[in-house]
């Protein structure tokens, strides 16, 4: 009889990355002063029991590092082996265990490049695992529940955090002191209640299956560099990103992508020279940032974010250099992704 359970339940394999959710901190009151990737994915798995009622589960720990530190060649690595897994038969979900800071980026890319409708979910905690009310070992029960269920397939790389479902493109983390900090401007897509998700609506931009990229096709990743803008600022960041060999500049506007007058001359320059200049924005809930409003992008030969900020823009940035440099295909990726 538990042989037949066993059987019937979904296979999951969990790649540990590090961050807060494999942190430790010196005591149980140590909520923020911790360090992070500490524990390895076998302990994080025994930390919780009751993953195996969910789930067959196996762990594989492919980095163990802060999620800040992620470089791009983290990121195909990682890429490539869920690429890998999610072509084996013998798996039918994946979970990635992540530091918060970078999560909403690596959800991102792997819901670009990632040919599979297995559902893949990327999980992180606020607090380290030996704090009082540590929020990973039910973040992680819940992104192995919706790893294992058939209803999270087709639905692009998934985010459980706090409870909620959230899309791997349109989350992002809001706050870093609260365990409520994953949010997104269009609202999450379901609940996780007890090992159950609830489900409420669909993403509507391309994902996965209907992506047009490819892990197995992209051997590197382009320059991509973000400059931050706010009152006073100079072009100075602007060029010296230029300089280094940025491919393209994601411009972390204010506003609704808004340039200031100091900086449009360095960057209609910086275009004729090659250089994409990608207008986004920095506001704290999400940004919306439409072609010719604010500036001529058209004149300029600009491309606009819409509505991803700063750090999502430059992942789709990179992954839409491996297939053109042409302004008016990386436009239309903009809003198709
Ligand atoms: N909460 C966290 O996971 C933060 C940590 N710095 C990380 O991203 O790895």
């Amino acid at each position: 009889k538990e042989v037949e359970t066993q059987q019937k339940l979904a296979n999951v394999v969990i790649l540990a990355t590090g961050g807060t959710i494999a942190g430790a901190g010196a005591g149980a009151a140590n909520s923020a002063t911790y360090q992070a990737a500490k524990v390895g994915i076998e302990q994080l798995i025994a930390g919780v029991p009751e993953l195996s009622q969910l789930a067959n589960v196996r762990g594989e720990q492919v980095m163990q590092i802060a999620s800040e530190s992620i470089t791009n060649d983290n990121l195909l690595q990682l890429g490539r082996r869920v690429a890998e897994l999610a072509d084996s038969n013998d798996v039918d979900g994946i979970v990635i265990t992540h530091g918060t800071d970078t999560l909403e980026e690596t959800a991102y890319f792997l819901n670009l490049v990632e040919k599979t409708d297995k559902p893949i979910i990327v999980v992180g905690s606020m607090r380290p695992g030996t704090a009082m009310s540590a929020d990973g070992m039910l973040n992680l029960y819940n992104a192995v529940a919706v790893a294992s269920s058939k209803d999270a397939r087709g639905k692009g790389v998934l985010v459980t955090m706090n409870d909620e479902i959230q899309s791997g493109r349109d989350v992002s983390k809001m706050i870093n002191i609260k365990t409520e900090a994953f949010k997104s401007a269009w609202g999450p897509l379901g609940m996780v209640v007890e090992g159950k998700s609830y489900w409420f609506r669909l993403p509507a931009k391309r994902h996965t299956m209907d992506s047009e990229f490819d892990i197995k096709t992209i051997k590197s990743l382009p320059d991509v560099e973000i400059a931050y803008s706010y009152g006073n600022v100079s072009d100075t960041a602007y060029k010296a990103l230029a300089q280094s060999g940025a491919k393209a500049i994601i411009h972390a506007g204010t506003g609704n992508g808004s340039v200031s007058s100091r900086v449009v001359p360095a960057l209609q320059a910086l275009r004729k020279d090659g250089v994409h200049i990608i207008r986004s924005s920095h506001v704290n809930a999400g940004g919306f940032v439409l072609r010719n409003a604010e500036q001529p992008d058209d004149k300029y030969d600009w491309v606009v974010a819409h509505d991803l900020n700063p750090q999502k823009a430059r992942i789709l940035a990179m992954v839409a250099l491996t297939k053109t440099n042409d302004s008016k295909e990386l436009q239309r990726m903009f809003w198709e992704y």
